[in-house]
């Protein structure tokens, strides 16, 4: 039904907010569901936290990005496992990166869920404070990098929107507003630009790398060719990747893109590569086709983040 995806700095009042948050939707979906005159009616609508301290994390782990993919991993299992039409999902973790946050807009969008990130906003300092106040809080070392490496969310970027920013010294959330986003927006449509596909094809790995290739090159160039000057530009495919399938192109067999007035370097384009290939490297068996209008997408938001 909906995702929250929470976020903010170390101790900057995540989960206190989740379960405010919790507390205030819980009592109240019994009515929600009785009194809606759209789709919610009469089903069983169900709310529940998935919090990162559900899996008894040391919060060492922060201190080594290789001890954290795990964390992340079971996160988003859990996610996977509890959102569906019927449920909100408070997903109370750190959700400091960006790509994880945009892999939690991807599963949301394949369920049909409405997406929503709630940013607790405190400053370091404020954040540091509280954290030094707890017994059981970060070591001041895994605090830093934490606050270092936080990517904050940007209310442009589709995964981070609608994006609610919730002042530490606020008294309290505005609980209705959130609830009438939850509960009253239309939920998107499933879109095959965020669709996952079924693991079969054992070739995916190579599509992957050699699709996200060939697009990369195509808009290096294209932003070669338009250095200085930018705006919307055709991105010249191989014939054997036309036409893109989503619906997001006006245009599938000629695939337009926004591009900035500078130059895209190689070595930019490549980071982006990576951190594609790094997303989607499980979807398995995705035909380049989709790949390479995925990537195209993927390019364009990140661009314009
Ligand atoms: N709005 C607030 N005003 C004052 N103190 C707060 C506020 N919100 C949370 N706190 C306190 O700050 C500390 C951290 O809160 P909380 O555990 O909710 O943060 P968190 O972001 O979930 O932390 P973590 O990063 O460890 O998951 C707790 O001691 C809590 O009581």
């Amino acid at each position: 039904m909906a995702l929250v995806i929470v976020t903010g700095l170390p101790a900057s009042g995540k989960s206190t907010r989740s379960t405010q948050l919790y507390n205030y939707i819980q009592p109240r979906l019994g009515e929600i569901s009785e009194q809606s005159q759209g789709t919610l009616k009469g089903r069983n609508l169900n709310v529940r936290i998935v919090s990162e301290h559900d899996f008894d994390l040391d919060r060492d782990i922060y201190r080594d990005t290789r001890l954290e993919k795990p964390a992340r991993g079971a996160i988003f299992a859990a996610v996977e496992r509890y959102l569906d039409k019927n449920t909100i999902v408070i997903c109370d973790a750190p959700n400091y990166i960006k790509g994880f946050r945009y892999q939690l807009y991807c599963t949301a969008r394949e369920v049909g869920a409405l997406n929503l990130t709630l940013w607790t906003l405190a400053s370091t300092d404020q954040a540091r404070q509280l954290n030094n106040q707890r017994e059981d809080g970060y070591s001041s070392e895994v605090f830093d990098q934490l606050a270092f490496r936080y990517e904050e969310p940007n209310g442009a970027t589709r995964w981070d929107q609608p994006l609610i920013s919730v002042l530490l010294e606020d008294e309290s959330i505005n609980y209705t507003q959130l609830l009438n986003i939850l509960t009253t927006q239309k939920q998107k449509k499933v879109n095959i630009g965020v669709m996952t596909m079924p693991a079969t094809a054992a070739n995916y790995l190579q599509v992957l790398e050699a699709t996200t290739t060939q697009v990369s090159s195509a808009i290096t160039s294209a932003s070669a060719d338009n250095a200085g000057v930018g705006g919307s530009v055709t991105i010249a495919l191989p014939k054997d990747l036309l036409p893109l399938p989503q619906k997001d192109f006006s245009d599938p067999h000629r695939p337009v893109i926004d591009l900035p007035l500078k130059q895209i370097t190689p070595a930019q384009m490549n980071r982006y590569r990576r951190a594609f290939v790094g997303l989607h490297r499980n979807d398995k068996a995705i035909d380049a086709k989709s790949v390479a209008g995925l990537y195209i997408l993927f390019i364009q938001t990140t661009l314009s983040a």
